[in-house]
């Protein structure tokens, strides 16, 4: 029994089956959703609050429909300090890699809400959840974590929409962050977020806004047919 195609207008040009409000909303969560850093407040989130979000992030495209994700909730303060930790031996080490004024621009930067925030996600990816030959990786085994990447972007974007703050922390050594949550070593670390609700937002990106780096013009980087083609 074929399940029935979504219903969705045909037609040389469907129509959108969304109304210009909704299709401005999702647009109004793109252009506004913002890395959070220092904003948080300490107030818990919900948990059917988080459960929305989680679906959003399930319902992530993934290559062969592999969906790789795991989503470890972290509200305990000792692990969250654990974590404080690991990112600031990292962040020491990384802050060590720019020279003279873009060092000292780059320790004025807060690059995490670890401890603010009162929720961490890590998200991992699971290689071998599709078993060994997974339809869409057979050629970039890459794929797994690109799928679980879309899975963070869509929890961002539901978040953004629910009024709630995501950062992403990057800067960590995997050996730390596997340790701390006793992750198996198959299993790729993708993503350390932190979520709360949010004192404000910046309107623009906060590197933007504190002269790390601008957004690039668009029409820069769009080619036709040939890598180079303006
Ligand atoms: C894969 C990945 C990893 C990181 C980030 C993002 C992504 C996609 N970002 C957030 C990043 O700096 C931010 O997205 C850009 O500066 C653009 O700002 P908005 O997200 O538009 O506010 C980020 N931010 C931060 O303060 N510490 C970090 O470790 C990271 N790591």
């Amino acid at each position: 029994m074929r399940p029935d195609p979504v219903a969705e207008p045909q037609g040389p040009v469907a129509a959108s089956p969304f109304s210009t409000e909704e299709r401005d909303a999702v647009y109004k969560a793109i252009e506004t959703r913002r890395d959070v850093r220092d904003q948080f407040l300490p107030d818990p989130l919900p948990d059917d609050l988080v459960g929305r979000l989680l679906g959003a992030a399930h319902a992530a495209p993934s290559v062969g429909f592999m969906q790789p994700w795991n989503f470890l909730l972290i509200r305990d303060r000792d692990v969250l300090q654990g974590a404080w930790e690991a990112f600031a031996r990292a962040n020491e080490e990384a802050a060590a890699l720019f020279a003279d004024e873009r060092q000292a621009l780059y320790r004025s930067l807060k690059l995490e809400g670890i401890r603010k925030a009162p929720l961490s996600i890590c998200v991992t990816c699971d290689p071998d959840r599709a078993g060994p030959v997974v339809l869409g990786r057979t050629h970039n085994p890459r794929m797994d974590v690109y799928s679980t990447v879309c899975a963070v972007q869509n929890l961002w974007l539901a978040a953004r929409a629910e009024g709630v703050g995501v950062g992403w922390v990057s800067i960590f050594h995997d050996r730390d962050v596997r340790a701390l949550l006793g992750i198996p070593e198959r299993v790729e670390i993708v993503a350390w977020l932190c979520l709360g609700y949010v004192s404000e937002l910046y309107d623009q990106p906060e590197l933007a806004a504190k002269g790390w780096r601008q957004r690039l013009p668009l029409e820069d980087l769009v080619f036709r047919d040939r890598w180079g083609n303006r």
